[in-house]
């Protein structure tokens, strides 16, 4: 029997380490790099102690970027906002679970919408809670450090709740992708995509370098080789 390929995990690298005062450059440099997703974290001062960007900072990065708008709303109430996100330039509208109490009606209205949806867990959140909405989703973000700030060190018990929800969405048939955020590093990077990862979210790993694109370029290439690593020993 043969089996399918694993797709090339997906790279997003995110804007809240980039240069706020050069949002055009940040995002136009990024261009012909080897991010597949562009990710925008919002954050509205209540659901997370920190404040970000909204609406019409988003509409701008939209005018100048090429790669779609991965939008992780770290907001309360995220249902009265879906649509002017996605009329902002969303692609995937990510809601956090512990954010929304009519969560399955969340997910809806984002699908109809015409966006990807997305639901991210908090560190101490176990995957076992997204087990009835599992087969609607279209993505899962782990959070690997607690929401809020980028910078913060990769919470190790990340690599054990991807293995988990790995398992849990073969169980329930859903295809939605496994996405990590927070305190990813090449050195991480291999270990998340072979418990299971689908995509990694790296702010400050790749804007803290001196080159964000070459970095890239190195994590892409090093990602490459775990998988044809993996297929070897199948
Ligand atoms: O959502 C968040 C933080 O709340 C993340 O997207 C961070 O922005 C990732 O940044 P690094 O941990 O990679 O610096």
């Amino acid at each position: 029997m043969t089996q399918n390929r694993r797709p090339m995990p997906l790279l997003a690298p995110s804007l809240l380490a980039a240069d706020f005062g050069n949002l055009q450059a940040e995002t136009e440099r990024l261009a012909g790099s080897a991010a597949d997703w562009l990710h925008c974290d919002v954050m509205d001062g209540r659901f997370v102690p920190n404040i970000s960007f909204g609406i019409p900072v988003l509409q701008a990065i939209h005018r100048h970027a090429k790669q779609p708008l991965d939008v992780h709303l770290m907001i309360e109430d995220p249902q009265h906002y879906l649509s002017a996100f996605r009329d902002a330039g969303a692609h995937n509208l990510t809601v956090h679970y512990e954010a929304c109490t009519h969560l399955h009606r969340v997910i809806q209205q984002i699908k109809q919408l015409g966006c990807k949806a997305g639901v991210a867990l908090n560190p101490h959140t176990p995957v076992r809670v997204l087990e009835d909405v599992a087969a609607d989703l279209d993505l899962v973000c782990i959070m690997s450090v607690n929401p809020g700030f980028g910078g913060q060190a990769f919470i190790p018990n990340t690599l054990r709740k991807v293995a988990a929800l790995k398992e849990l969405l073969v169980d329930c048939g859903s295809s939605a992708l496994i996405e990590i955020d927070g305190g990813v590093t090449s050195e991480n990077a291999s270990a998340l995509v072979e418990a299971g990862a689908d995509v990694l979210v790296a702010g400050s790993f790749v804007f803290n370098a001196p080159d964000p694109v070459a970095t890239l370029a190195e994590l892409r290439a090093q990602l490459a080789a775990t998988v044809n690593a993996e297929e070897a020993n199948r």
